[in-house]
């Protein structure tokens, strides 16, 4: 009997027996999903969001905010094409319990909306959000005059006593562990009577393009923001008070979930377009334009979309990727399958994503033959000739897809629990085996 006999939850991952050559429609993306509901939640009136992300990470945004009073209903959009959300706002308030599950968006973006809602708001969610780093935000909205009960450990559980109102003013934070600290606390600051002003004061901040994300999202709905970036002190991000506008506003497909699809290109010298494309955007996934090229593809990008095409050789590379950090599991994957050794750095904050992904590639990459170190901050991977094996998946959707790309052209590779991608792209093994098929 095989092993994926017996435990149902081992997924066989598909192998490619020649180049892929498809087209490969991406849903929305995460990051942008989710930012757009807080945005729309907090506004001073109604608001449209077309094609959103419906996934876990993401339902989980909307029913917390349906929960906390906000009105998300189905719809077909203003001009009467594509699926929506009409996003209806009202008084925010408890009691209301938020289920995170492993969100990090929703497990921080929340409590400062929780702070402005009447009435108490309870936070759980899976065992790994119990782990991730969530104190600074916690310490932020008590400076900024919140009232928070948690068990003292910097984490979830806890409880948010919304007044229905918050001071906001100066805060410092460091959010070397996660930019979604500074995220969380501008997304919600133009509620806040006084606005806010964050000072970042640790050594190192992952993830800049999400915090533009931030910023752009919440200008383009009428927010007030100075940042360094438009000449403002370096590591300070200031929000005046001030009402936001209903927007209609429709959601770029996921640049990071679009990673396995061009990864598979590149690595069976094969060629893939994902349509929408978006030629501006603060998403971190555009990076793999130059990545992957660097890894040996090409690419081209049109009004039908980015084309990524590959040769089948793959070449190592030694690059930082803190602005990006993840895209790491599937760049990882991919660099196990080169011509030379890569290192990959600036990403010691992947130790507090989904899982442990830098301890995570290494026990899985090098189970399946590989030669993978962890270094301080990164890894270093020297590749080798692999074989097949369970590649194991700790709940976190990257890790899947990372070992989905491997399975593409190493024989017998199993998934566990490949339904894990369902944080964000919960269609993921039609899609691949949809691509595989040429469609
Ligand atoms: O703000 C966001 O939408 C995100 C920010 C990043 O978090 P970290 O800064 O914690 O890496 C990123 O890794 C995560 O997938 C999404
Ligand atoms: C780190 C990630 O997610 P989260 O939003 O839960 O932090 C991710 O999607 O890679």
């Amino acid at each position: 009997m095989t092993e994926s006999a017996v435990h149902p939850a081992l997924w066989p991952a598909p192998y490619a027996s020649g180049a892929v050559d498809a087209t490969v429609t991406v849903p929305g993306s995460k990051s942008v999903t989710n930012r757009a509901l807080v945005l729309a939640a907090l506004a001073a009136e109604p608001g449209w969001l077309r094609r959103p992300l419906r996934s876990r990470d993401t339902l989980l945004m909307a029913e917390a905010l349906r929960a906390m009073g906000v009105g998300i209903e189905e719809g077909v959009g203003p001009d009467g094409s594509g699926e929506a959300w009409r996003i209806i706002p009202s008084g925010l308030h408890g009691p209301a319990t938020v289920d995170v599950g492993n969100a990090g968006t929703v497990m921080r973006f929340l409590p400062p909306v929780a702070a402005l809602a009447n009435g108490p708001i309870r936070f759980d969610g899976d065992p790994r959000s119990y782990e991730r780093p969530l104190g600074a935000v916690i310490t932020a909205l008590r400076t900024l005059g919140a009232r928070i009960d948690d068990d003292g450990r910097g984490a979830l559980p806890l409880t948010v006593f919304g007044g229905g109102a918050l001071d906001g003013g100066v805060v410092e934070i460091d959010a070397s562990s996660s930019s979604q600290f500074v995220s969380a606390l501008l997304l919600s600051a133009p509620r806040f009577n006084l606005g806010v002003e964050v000072r970042h004061t640790g050594p190192t901040l992952p993830s800049l393009p999400h915090i533009r994300m931030t910023v752009d999202m919440l200008r383009s709905i009428g927010a007030q923001v100075d940042t360094p970036e438009s000449g403002g002190e370096a590591n300070v991000w200031r929000v005046a008070p001030g009402a936001l506008l209903g927007r209609d506003l429709t959601v770029e497909p996921d640049l990071s979930n679009a990673q396995p699809f061009l990864a598979a290109a590149l690595i069976t010298g094969g060629r893939v377009t994902v349509p929408n494309w978006p030629t501006h955007t603060t998403q971190p996934g555009d990076a793999l334009r130059e990545i992957f090229t660097a890894m040996g593809g090409t690419y081209e990008l049109t009004d039908g979309g980015l084309t990524f095409t590959g040769t089948g050789t793959v070449h190592g590379i030694d690059w930082d990727l803190s602005e990006v950090g993840e895209l790491t599991p599937g760049i990882a994957a991919v660099a196990a399958l080169a011509d030379s050794p890569s290192t990959l750095r600036g990403v010691a904050h992947l130790r507090l994503h989904e899982t442990d992904r830098l301890a995570a590639l290494t026990q899985e990459i090098n189970g399946l033959g590989g030669d993978v170190t962890e270094t301080a901050d990164g890894l270093h991977i020297r590749p080798r000739a692999l074989h097949g094996g369970t590649f194991h998946t700790y709940d976190d959707h990257r890790m899947a897809t990372a070992g989905s790309i491997l399975g593409l052209v190493v024989r017998d590779v199993r998934i566990e629990n490949v339904g894990t991608t369902a944080k964000t792209l919960p269609d993921f093994p039609q899609m691949w085996s949809d691509m595989l098929a040429g469609n």
